[in-house]
This record gives structure tokens, C-alpha cells and sequence, in this order.
């Protein structure tokens, strides 16, 4: 086994092999883990039972409205998804990670590209490795992706590749449908929806990643971290997770700044707001700062299905929300506020408790005393 330094070093974990360890290396060992209390958020917990949506309510736009403000989270229910097809999916990436490391390996990720196996993108930017293998995948172009896993296009291959199709068809519709109801949220009326389509093209023009993680058992979860926390950068998360709990969502006191785990609900997927999301509603809806913790008995599989805006789309507040009031953010792409983000990271604006240089989203917004902003508009802005 190589030495803790050089497995600090190494940002895709080459060689630990994290499903067979007996402790947690000084490379794995995170500080702060406990600076917060972790509540429970599953039902009668009173104000930190996590919101749920059900999408065959009447009321499913008011219920949108109240999480996206209050939590930029929701457990969502009656989406239509059949359950046997998220088993299938589970099974197919369970499979998948416990595949040899020098199969996965095949598909690393090669340097700042979007996809590939390997820790998550934000690996980057942190000294301490993550107790978590991912794989990011353009749904669009799965079948050449899954090809490095299996050059042999063998029967698993063709086995994996078929339910992930079956679900990108579903996750896509389901998305759409999303969207519609988070206009409706925000109050837009019908012809003002059909009037930011006709604009902006929203809907049609979102782009999906899929994002697999892996979370092995851990022999000493106190000090390791499935995933650091985060805000997601895009509109918002379609997530699905295993029936063992491990997403925490971090909510500001009073009483207390806090964790809130979210329940493992069969059937049910999260949606997550991610920071485009905040900017677009000019911060009605918020991003949800949330982190994944491990376990000692049982491994743990999500997948998040992101969605976001094309990427040369500008993105700023929508000016059917901005009405007679001012911007918040500046218009920006995609592209755009990643590198806004990493400069933020670089600054130590990736820990929300520990921030130094501001956020992301701190960064691109606009400052009512200031008129710059005012003229920036793009593609999807005021
Ligand atoms: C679409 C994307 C969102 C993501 C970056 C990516 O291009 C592909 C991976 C995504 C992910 C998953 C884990 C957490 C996250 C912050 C990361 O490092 O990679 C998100 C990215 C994001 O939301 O910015
Ligand atoms: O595993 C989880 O529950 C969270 C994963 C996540 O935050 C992500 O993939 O962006
Ligand atoms: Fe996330």
C-alpha cells in the first residue's frame, strides 16, 4: 500500500482500495466534521421534517414553493418514476463499482474533463481525499462512455447501458415536467411561462449529467466524508439514493446552525437546488449547501441527475421575477460560474462556516448600491 503523502497526492485515489480498508488513513481523516448537530428530517420531526412534494397534488406548486424557498430541497413524491426501474438502476451501479479498479480505471477522468470515473470534480480543491468513488456521465453519450468499463460490449455492458437508457428517457420527461411546476411556484402565470419558453427556451434547451457515487462501509465514519460539502452549480438535482440514510442537508439556526439527515424513503427521490437555480429566481429559490456522510455496516449508492442550462446560455434573474425590483446576480454561463467557483474555493469559500473570500454565489452577486449588472443581460436574464 502506498504511503498516506502519496496517496494524499494522488486526486483520482489510484490505489487505496477504500471497500478493503481497516482504517482511516490521515489522507481520509476530514477536520470539523463535528462543528454542527445532526438532526433527524424524517416524518414528525416538526421543523426539521424534510419537505415533501407529491407531484399528483393540486397544491404540488404551493408545497414547491415553500421548500424552494425555505430548505432549496424536497423529498418528491408521485413522480412517476416506477420503483422497480430505480431498483434496477441501483443494482446495475452496484455492479459497476465493484468491478476490479483496473476496469474503472479505464474510464478515469483525464484532467479538467466533465466526465470519467473518479472522485467528484470538487476533489480538486481539497487537501483531504473523500471516502467515495463517483463516475460522471453525459447521458447522451453513455454506450462509448461504458465501453472503456467493458471494451468487450458483453452482456452486463449491454445490461447496464439498457436500464440507464430506460431511466435517462424517464429522468428527462420527469425533469421537464419539473420545470413547469417550478414556474408555477414562482407565481408565473400560464402566458408568462409560455412567454419564458418562447424566450429562453429553458426546457428545451437543458442539458442532463448523470453522476454515480459510490460510498464503501467505512471502519471509522466519525472522521471520514462520502462527499464534502457542496452546493450543486447547475438548475437542480434529481437524486437517488440507497435505503441507507447519509445525505445531510445544513440548515442555519436559530436555534442552532444544524444538519439535517435526510430519510431514506422507498420510492421517493430529493430534488436539489443548485446555485444557477438561486440565480435565475434572483435568489427566491434557494441552493442547498448539503454533504454525504458514510457508514460502518452498509455501503451506499446515489446518483444525482443534474440538470442545467446549455452551456453557452447566460443565465441571470428571470425578469418576470425581478418585476419592478432590481437584479441580485449578474448574468453568466455555466463555463462561466465554475471558474467563478474555483476562484471562490481558492479564497476558502467552499466552507460556508468558514468563509474567507465570500462564495460563488456571493461573488457573481450584485450589489444594490452599485448600477453595474444592470445592463448585463444574456440569454436567460432580465
Ligand atoms: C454537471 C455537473 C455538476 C457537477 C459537475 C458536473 O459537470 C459533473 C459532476 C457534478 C458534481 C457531482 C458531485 C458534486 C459536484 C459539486 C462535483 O464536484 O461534481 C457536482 C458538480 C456541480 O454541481 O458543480
Ligand atoms: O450521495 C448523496 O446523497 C449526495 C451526492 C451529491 O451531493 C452529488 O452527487 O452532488
Ligand atoms: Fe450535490
Amino acid at each position: 500500500m502506498p504511503t498516506p503523502s502519496k496517496l494524499n497526492k494522488d486526486p483520482h485515489n489510484h490505489y487505496f482500495d477504500l471497500g478493503a480498508a481497516r482504517q482511516v488513513p490521515e489522507t481520509h481523516a476530514w477536520e470539523g466534521l463535528h462543528e454542527h448537530p445532526v438532526v433527524d428530517g424524517g416524518v414528525g420531526a416538526g421543523e426539521d421534517a424534510v419537505p415533501v412534494v407529491d407531484m399528483q397534488d393540486p397544491h404540488a406548486a404551493e408545497a414547491v414553493a415553500r421548500a424552494s424557498e425555505q430548505w432549496g430541497a424536497f423529498l418528491l413524491q408521485g413522480h412517476g418514476v416506477p420503483r422497480e426501474l430505480l431498483a434496477r438502476v441501483e443494482a446495475g451501479i452496484a455492479g459497476m463499482f465493484a468491478l476490479p479498479k483496473t476496469d474503472k480505471m479505464r474510464a478515469a477522468r483525464q484532467g479538467g474533463d466533465p466526465y470519467g470515473y473518479g472522485l467528484p470534480h470538487i476533489a480538486l480543491y481539497f487537501s483531504k481525499t473523500m471516502w467515495s468513488e463517483g463516475y460522471s456521465l453525459s447521458p447522451t453519450n453513455l454506450r462509448p462512455e461504458l465501453r472503456k468499463i467493458w471494451p468487450d460490449a458483453g452482456h452486463d455492458y449491454s445490461q447496464f447501458c439498457g436500464v440507464m437508457e430506460e431511466f435517462h428517457k424517464e429522468m428527462g420527461a420527469l425533469a421537464d415536467k419539473l420545470m413547469e411546476l417550478f414556474l408555477v411556484a414562482l407565481g408565473l402565470t400560464g402566458p408568462q411561462i409560455a412567454g419564458v419558453e418562447a424566450e429562453h427556451k429553458l426546457t428545451e434547451t437543458m442539458s442532463e449529467t448523470i453522476h454515480l457515487n459510490w460510498y464503501p462501509k467505512c471502519p471509522d465514519p466519525k472522521r471520514a466524508l462520502g462527499m464534502k460539502a457542496h452546493t450543486d452549480s447547475g438548475f437542480f438535482a434529481l437524486l437517488m439514493q440507497s435505503q441507507v440514510p447519509g445525505l445531510h442537508l445544513f440548515r442555519h439556526g436559530p436555534p442552532a446552525d444544524r444538519w439535517v439527515e435526510m430519510p431514506a424513503v422507498p420510492g421517493a427521490l430529493i430534488v436539489n437546488i443548485g446555485d444557477l437555480f438561486q440565480i435565475l429566481t434572483n435568489g427566491r429559490f434557494r441552493s442547498v449547501y448539503h454533504r454525504a456522510v458514510v457508514n460502518r455496516d452498509r455501503e451506499r449508492i446515489s446518483l444525482a441527475y443534474f440538470l442545467g442550462p446549455a452551456a453557452n446560455a447566460k443565465v441571470g434573474p428571470l425578469k418576470e421575477v425581478v418585476g419592478g425590483g432590481r437584479p441580485a446576480y449578474r448574468a453568466l454561463t455555466w463555463p462561466e460560474y465554475i471558474i467563478v467557483r474555483k476562484e471562490a474555493f481558492a479564497n476558502g469559500g467552499a466552507d460556508l462556516e468558514f468563509t474567507k473570500g465570500g462564495t460563488a454565489l456571493e461573488m457573481v452577486s450584485i450589489n444594490p448600491d452599485d448600477d453595474d449588472g444592470m445592463d448585463d443581460q444574456g440569454d436567460i436574464s432580465s
